[in-house]
């Protein structure tokens, strides 16, 4: 490891956070926290850093940029490095590692917190008996339905595929897990279902200074159906998912992935010349959306930008950048 080579432990996290080994915002960010600890741990026990506190400090920078490039759309993961970077202080390497490693411990330890405060207060919005549709995978949404299911009210899910990678599968099971009855249908059939379904809770990759959600594609659509059928629809998301560059104007990057994921190479090349697109994500617009449900409590979305600047001022720092 020179002064800028990231750590073997921050390269692994980087890559495992790309290929979707790790994935769901909350999870992405907690790894990212840890990774940079490890990259605190390693830079101190490494010649080039170990006795020089300017050269630690830049070795941390370079590592919680390789972990902030892997992608683009889950704000948890610039908020995580920027949230232990941020605490980053000392003029010892034994007291900058200390100071990482300490806030890498209080980063997760709030992230567990903040999921366990928001999952009561999306349990109040579900009612006895009520089934709930459900999109991709979200332990932020599956807080407030187990959070129901713990406060004794019995609830059944209408699960969603999630093309396509369809994590709606391992929705299926942690649901299963906890008691919970579960459908699983294919992403087109879900206005069908929609009369047979109280409530749609969903998480999020990103939440918009305007209100806007971000997350996983195919939520815009089931939020403007379930509207149109009458069923309210909440997003599930830890105050980490909220945006700080929107509060400056700057729109959220769509995560465009591989067409594989879409198509095999060789059915592709049976049908011939065509493009495949593949957004991993998508906006639905404020109005949509019924409620925003925080650790903070819930907000209608046009007013989480009250929020965003109580907890982030105007604008996002990037101490991630050299000096
Ligand atoms: O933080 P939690 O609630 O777990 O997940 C939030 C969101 O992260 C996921 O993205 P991906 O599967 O990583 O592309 C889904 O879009 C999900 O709604």
């Amino acid at each position: 490891m020179t002064d800028t080579e990231p750590a073997p432990a921050v390269s692994e996290t980087a890559e495992s956070i790309a290929t979707m080994e790790i994935r769901g915002a909350a999870t992405i960010a907690s790894a990212a926290a840890e990774a940079l600890a490890e990259q605190a741990e390693a830079a101190a026990a490494a010649d080039a850093t170990a006795s020089d506190p300017e050269a630690f400090r830049a070795s941390m920078r370079a590592a919680a940029r390789t972990l902030r490039e892997t992608r683009p759309t889950a704000v948890s993961l610039p908020n995580a490095l920027r949230y232990v970077l941020q605490r980053m202080e000392g003029d010892s390497v034994d007291r900058l590692r200390r100071s990482v490693v300490d806030a890498s411990d209080a980063f997760v330890e709030q992230l567990d917190r903040a999921q366990e405060d928001l999952g009561q207060v999306g349990a109040n919005r579900l009612a006895d008996g009520d089934t709930v549709m459900t999109h991709c995978h979200s332990t932020d949404a599956l807080a407030c339905i187990e959070a129901a299911v713990e406060q004794g009210k019995s609830i059944s899910a209408v699960v969603k595929e999630t093309r396509p990678r369809q994590q709606g599968h391992i929705t299926a099971e942690a649901l299963r897990d906890a008691g919970v009855p579960v459908t699983l249908i294919v992403d087109s059939a879900a206005r069908r279902y929609l009369d047979e379904v109280d409530h749609v809770v969903v998480g999020a990759d990103s939440i918009a200074a305007d209100g806007g959600v971000i997350n996983k594609i195919g939520t815009s659509g089931l939020a403007v159906n379930a509207r149109e059928r009458g069923v309210p629809i909440m997003t599930a998301a830890q105050t980490i998912k909220l945006h700080p560059e929107t509060l400056t104007g700057h729109t959220v990057e769509i995560e465009m992935r591989d067409e594989t994921e879409v198509i095999d190479p060789d059915a592709r090349e049976e049908i011939g010349e065509i493009d495949v697109e593949n957004p991993a994500f998508d906006v639905t617009p404020p109005r949509y959306m019924d409620a925003i449900v925080t650790e903070h409590g819930q907000f209608p979305p046009e007013s989480i930008v009250t929020l965003m600047r109580e907890l982030f001022g105007e604008g996002a720092a990037e101490p991630w950048a050299e000096p």
